[in-house]
């Protein structure tokens, strides 16, 4: 049973989903109905249950238009209201298929979507939609069993006014036309958790980058995307390298607005990603790499409840390290490797802090809790840390080879931990390995709070020459030794490991602020285009009280809405000038997404 879902599929299990939906903007509804097709699964089965979140439905018939019965359950906090649905007493055995359609429409509380209006995109002509749906948002889009547990085919018939355009994480099978209106048709024929239901609405222009990808955005944006993302084949090529084919048909990317609140979202299909990617030199590029990852660990091999999301992401940036190293050098993989740890210590810290330790678990305990409250690096990095341990027991050539095979054997499925751990037992004692592998207490990797508990050493000498520079600009010679050549031979990566190592050897000693002032006129750090690069300068600045960066500050606040930079920053900000924290969030809270401005607003203490 899944605790963050009321829905049943262990009884009766939602096998594909077709969604008939009108995008109202005036509104901001979606209004129609969704037929949903499901299986008895034991004999008995009084009802079908799905999940609801801000959604108003209005009426259910079966597919003849008789009336069927249903009624609202109780709203559960952090989880919605479930829909109860009668299944016809001739249906209730096991085997028999029950199919029913949900007359409804979203709410402008439904935390999926977000609205906006003509004058909040880069165009201001056209208003636009966009949704985002993991980790339990899906059911504020449609009434279904959201829990990835269960998988779903999907068809779809988006009407939108003409001239916008409709996408979603499917494949377009067509388009017809009304005086007014676009139908758009999708289907989704591997099944995939409805996690994964994707749908944007805009005006939308396309590029292809590669043989069987395309990237879409706003008309002003898109060359600047075809330019940024141009290595998306070999991406996909290397992953089908280390792992298995491709299965998805096409991969194509989604560049939305900036208020999109995540780095990248690998809706099957069709990527999305925000436009704090755009460096301009194709150095944030990993993060495609990272969402192509996860073509097969997440969206083939799908963790069964979220408290197992190491599965998704661990994997997944485990297989994002590995393509980069391919491409770009192996050393680029405990180079990598190097900065997430350093992500992850933050992150414990922060847990910490706010009393919530047992969350840095790989496996924790998520009964009651909103998974947006869990979410953190830990299911990255420490799911990252779990895979490169193993793999220094095994070799990496026998460990890249149980990957591919793990990947092939779970394919399709929604799979818990033990059954990672066991397949890697399995798979290495049949091959004369089980002595390596009997030192992994594999118990304290899944259950126990903070940091690996095995930590394998990461080389890397680009590493170390970005680390050298920070503790030379903390230490007293700083003035003397500085030039305007120190970053110049430097990758963005290692930029971004000399401010994360300054900001970090610095978290509890006074940085100087002439020496922040001598850096900004050297690097030229205030002006900087590149966002990883701008968020680490605003975040040692406001460390270190250089009170002049307070504007730059609110500008990029209010410019993006990327909480990995959004949420840190304002936690900053509150600590040392609280007013213009609030001020800021308050005034801009609109611009931001729901799930956004929920979490900032839990961070700033202003629920
Ligand atoms: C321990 C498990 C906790 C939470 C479970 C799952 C999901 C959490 C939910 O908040 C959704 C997360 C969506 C993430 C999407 C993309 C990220 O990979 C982006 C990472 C940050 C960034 O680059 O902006
Ligand atoms: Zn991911």
């Amino acid at each position: 049973m899944d605790p963050s879902s009321l829905s049943n599929p262990q009884d009766c299990k939602v096998s594909s989903l077709k969604l008939v939906l009108t995008v109202n903007f005036e509104k901001s509804q979606l209004q129609g109905y969704v037929e949903v097709f499901s299986q008895i699964m034991r004999d008995g089965v009084e009802s079908l249950i799905l999940d609801t979140n801000k959604l108003e439905v209005t009426n259910c018939i079966d597919l003849t238009s008789n009336p069927i019965n249903f009624k609202i359950g109780e709203e559960q906090p952090n989880f919605g209201k479930p829909l109860i649905i009668s299944i016809p007493e001739s249906l209730r055995s096991t085997g028999k298929e029950f199919s029913v359609r949900v007359y409804y429409n979203t709410t402008a509380e439904s935390n999926a979507l977000q609205w906006l209006n003509k004058e909040q995109t880069a165009g201001k002509e056209h208003p636009y939609l966009f949704s985002q749906c993991q980790a339990i948002h899906a059911r504020s889009l449609v009434p279904c069993q959201d829990s990835p547990s269960n998988k779903v085919k999907y068809q779809a018939e988006i009407t939108v006014a003409k001239p916008l355009t409709a996408l979603m994480s499917a494949l377009s099978t067509g388009k017809t036309e009304t005086a007014d209106n676009s139908i758009y048709s999708f289907t989704q024929e591997i099944p995939i958790p409805t996690y994964l239901i994707a749908i944007v609405v805009g005006n939308l222009e396309s590029r292809e980058i590669g043989p069987r990808s395309k990237v879409w955005s706003e008309p002003s944006m898109v060359e600047a995307a075809a330019y940024e993302f141009a290595n998306t084949e070999r991406f996909i090529a290397t992953g089908e390298d280390l792992l298995t084919p491709y299965v998805w048909g096409r991969y194509d990317i989604l560049l939305l607005p900036p208020s999109f609140p995540y780095g990248g979202m690998e809706n099957p299909l069709l990527t999305f990603v925000t436009p704090t990617l755009l460096a301009g030199d194709r150095s944030l590029e990993n993060v495609v790499a990272h969402e192509i990852a996860h073509s097969w660990c997440g969206n083939l091999v799908t963790n069964r409840f979220w408290s197992e999301f190491f599965l998704n992401e661990g994997f997944t940036v485990f297989v994002e390290r590995k393509i980069i190293a391919r491409l770009y050098g192996e050393e680029m993989f405990d180079f990598e490797a190097m900065n997430g740890l350093k992500h992850l210590h933050d992150d414990v810290e922060q847990f910490k802090k706010i009393d919530q330790e047992p969350l840095t678990a790989l496996k924790p305990n998520l009964d009651g809790i909103d998974p947006d409250d869990a979410f953190s690096s830990v299911p990255y990095e420490k799911g990252f840390n779990l895979l490169c341990y193993l793999q220094s027991l095994v070799g990496v050539a026998d460990f890249e080879a149980w990957l591919k095979s793990y990947i092939a054997k779970f394919s399709y499925q929604s799979i818990i931990a033990d059954q990672m751990k066991d397949y890697f037992i399995d798979y290495f004692t049949e091959r004369g390995k089980a002595d390596a592998i009997s030192v992994v207490d594999w118990d304290s990797w899944f259950n126990k709070p903070g940091m690996p508990i095995n930590q394998v050493l990461f080389v890397s000498e680009k590493a170390q020459v970005a680390k050298d520079l920070a503790e030379i600009t903390w230490s007293k010679e700083h003035g003397k030794n500085a030039t305007e050549n120190d970053l110049r031979s430097f990758k963005t990566q290692q930029i971004v490991l000399f401010l994360d190592t300054l900001l970090n050897i610095t978290v509890d000693k006074p940085l100087p602020t002439e020496v922040l002032e001598k850096m900004d006129s050297l690097y030229h750090l205030t002006e900087v285009r590149n966002s990883e690069y701008k968020f680490r300068w605003q975040s040692l600045c406001l460390q270190h009280g250089l009170k002049r960066i307070e504007p730059h500050v609110v500008d990029f606040l209010t410019s993006q809405g990327r909480m990995k930079f959004v949420r840190p920053l304002y936690r900053e900000l509150n600590k040392v000038n609280p007013q213009l924290a609030k001020d800021t969030f308050i005034k801009h809270k609109s611009q931001y997404h729901i799930i956004a401005s929920k979490m900032v607003s839990k961070d700033l203490g202003l629920n």
